[in-house]
């Protein structure tokens, strides 16, 4: 069946009892989304932001409270095998055995799908090829290094050739050298093989590099969807950021500078001042200028173009970095 659409949520909502005395939690709060075939997708956000649970629900893992999902043309609550059949999922932990070698671990995960045992000894070697991963086919798991292991995982995934696949959290715990690698990976399988890739992430530079489209969750919606490039076209002008030597405890810097012409979207957290601006050539004299007059001292200054980070801020009014550390000591949202 043809799919205008490979993945398609509309208005999900899942809510998650919280415990005692509390109300429960709205881990998915309307989330929306579509994905034309042999794109990209990423899923953006900080810790808790619901990626997970989407993931869970559009593989039929768990079921939305209400809302509609479709993947490859197929409704995740009311197809569940036909989904199930078009998809591979790379679970954030390993699935492989790490006391079998490569080659049977592959293998074995065709046989399960229903191939025969010559058709899934050739599949595992068409993957192992892919991946480059031949000459380490006849050695345990084990021994792999995380950049191998992950590139197996993928390989898992790919066995049955799934339309759609799903990636959670793919470089977490990978070494700069190893990520890159996964990266040109994932990009070739979309690239060139016309698969759907949904990827979650909480790396900014992951999402921007991988990502054909980007979908920026935060408490449960989709706040900001569009290419990487799109998304930051659209924040016009400089970034500003200042870094003071003290935190803005009461305000003053903030008050200050709303009073600068020039100067949007101020946000001061602790040490960190950050604000848009039309040209940074101008602004940061203005700005630096402005702190000295009231003794504010400054440790650094930068001038760039809008980054994800600042594509977040826009949207969520908080930075990445500060909503990854609050995902954790977060009350949860009330349903
Ligand atoms: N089984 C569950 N029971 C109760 N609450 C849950 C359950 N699963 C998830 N949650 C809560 O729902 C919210 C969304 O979680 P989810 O795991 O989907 O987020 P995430 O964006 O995937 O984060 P992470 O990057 O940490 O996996 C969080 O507040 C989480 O604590």
């Amino acid at each position: 069946m043809a799919a205008t659409h490979a993945l398609e949520a509309t208005e999900l909502v899942k809510t998650y009892p919280a415990g005692r005395k509390k109300p429960p939690l709205r881990a998915l709060d309307g989330l929306t989304f579509a994905v034309p075939e042999g794109v990209v997708l990423g899923l953006l956000g900080p810790n808790g932001a619901g990626k997970s649970t989407t993931v869970k629900i559009l593989t039929t893992l768990s079921r939305a409270d209400s809302g509609t999902a479709r993947v490859a043309g197929y409704d995740v609550a009311k197809q569940q095998d036909a989904v199930r059949r078009a998809i591979g999922y790379v679970p954030q932990k390993s699935s492989s055995d790490p006391m079998a070698t490569g080659v049977e671990n592959l293998v074995l995960s065709g046989r399960i799908f229903g191939l025969s045992r010559q058709d899934a000894v050739r599949r595992a070697a068409e993957l192992l090829e892919r991946f480059d991963l031949t000459e380490s086919a006849d050695r345990q798991v084990r021994t792999y290094s995380g950049g191998m292991q992950r590139k197996l995982d993928v390989a898992l995934g790919l066995v049955h050739r799934p339309r759609v696949l799903f990636l959670d959290e793919p470089t977490t715990g990978l070494d700069p050298e190893a990520r890159a690698d996964l990266w040109n990976e994932v990009g070739r399988l979309a690239g060139t093989e016309g698969l759907t890739v949904l990827l979650t992430t909480h790396y900014l530079e992951e999402a921007d590099r991988l990502a054909g489209q980007l979908a920026i969750v935060d408490r449960g919606k989709v706040v900001a969807e569009g290419s990487p490039e799109a998304l930051k076209a659209e924040l016009r002008g400089d970034s500003v950021h200042v870094e003071l030597v003290d935190p803005d405890a009461d305000g003053t810097v903030q008050r200050l500078l709303s009073g600068l012409p020039g100067l949007g979207e101020i946000v001061v957290e602790g040490n960190t001042l950050r604000a848009r601006v039309d040209r940074g050539a101008t602004a940061v004299p203005a700005v630096l200028g402005a702190l000295e007059e009231k003794a504010i001292p400054v440790s650094a200054v930068t001038v760039s173009r809008p980054s994800l980070d600042d594509v977040y801020l826009r949207y969520t009014g908080r930075s990445f970095k500060s909503a990854e550390k609050n995902a954790g000591n977060e009350e949860g949202r009330a349903a």
